[in-house]
């Protein structure tokens, strides 16, 4: 089964240059799959290009072999964690609201659900905030936060930009550890963008590496 494939794929923003030298891969088992590279060269740019929020220059990309040609038609079964200051500011959800959200809009809640996001909530530190506001938290607890929803969602490929840049070493491990336990007993898929992944490399089954030469394209490998 291809989870995720894309073919002579260049990323990137309308009347702009590629970010990157266009390049071609799929991805067929589950796994944690680590997305590096340096600062501004295109990795967010990448996985929103991967999720169908951003239109490729070039190229296509497929989930479960199907083309996405946009975002809506692919929603089931996927979750995103965004880097927690790309959330809306203004978002005045409560917690255990925007937790709620990872149902999805047709899901009719029962009371386990509701203990099951109070569980939730209090396995990643959260417990006793779910009544503030999401934009009341720090960034880590943002994160905690979206980690929780995406997980409640039972994703089968799960997307994560950044999410241990936000948070403490305590947190990075159980993050982890939590991805790990997913990929092997859940089959789930995760592409994880991050520039901490030294400690964790025993945890990834494969790299998409960004190389920015000196005045050349960035080419991306993925192995
Ligand atoms: N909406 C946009 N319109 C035009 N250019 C953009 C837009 N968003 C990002 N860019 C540019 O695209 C380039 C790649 O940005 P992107 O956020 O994908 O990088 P990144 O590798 O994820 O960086 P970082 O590690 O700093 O998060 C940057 O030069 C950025 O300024």
């Amino acid at each position: 089964m291809s989870y995720l494939s894309w073919e002579n794929l260049a990323v990137g923003y309308p009347n702009k240059h590629p970010l990157i030298h266009p390049f071609s891969g799929e991805v067929n088992q589950p796994g944690i799959y680590a997305v590096v590279g340096q600062n501004g060269c295109g990795k967010s740019t990448l996985l929103k290009t991967w999720l169908g929020l951003i239109k490729p220059l070039r190229g296509k990309v497929c989930i479960n072999n199907m083309p996405i040609p946009n975002a809506h038609d692919i929603s089931q079964g996927i979750a995103y964690v965004p880097q927690f200051h790309a959330v809306n500011r203004y978002f005045h959800l409560t917690v255990q609201d925007f937790v709620k959200q990872g149902f999805g809009p047709h899901h009719n809640l029962m009371e386990s659900d509701i203990e099951k996001i109070l569980n939730t909530l209090t396995e990643w530190q959260l417990a006793g905030y779910e009544k503030r506001s999401f934009h009341e938290l720090s960034g880590g607890q943002k994160t905690r936060a979206m980690i929780a929803r995406a997980i409640i969602s039972k994703p089968k490929m799960l997307f994560l930009d950044e999410p241990l840049a936000s948070l403490d070493s305590c947190c990075q491990l159980q993050l982890m550890d939590t991805l790990f336990e997913l990929s092997k007993e859940k089959k789930v898929c995760i592409f994880m963008i991050d520039h901490h992944f030294e400690n964790f490399e025993s945890y990834i089954s494969g790299k998409i590496t960004f190389t920015r030469r000196h005045d050349q394209e960035t080419s991306v490998v993925f192995i």
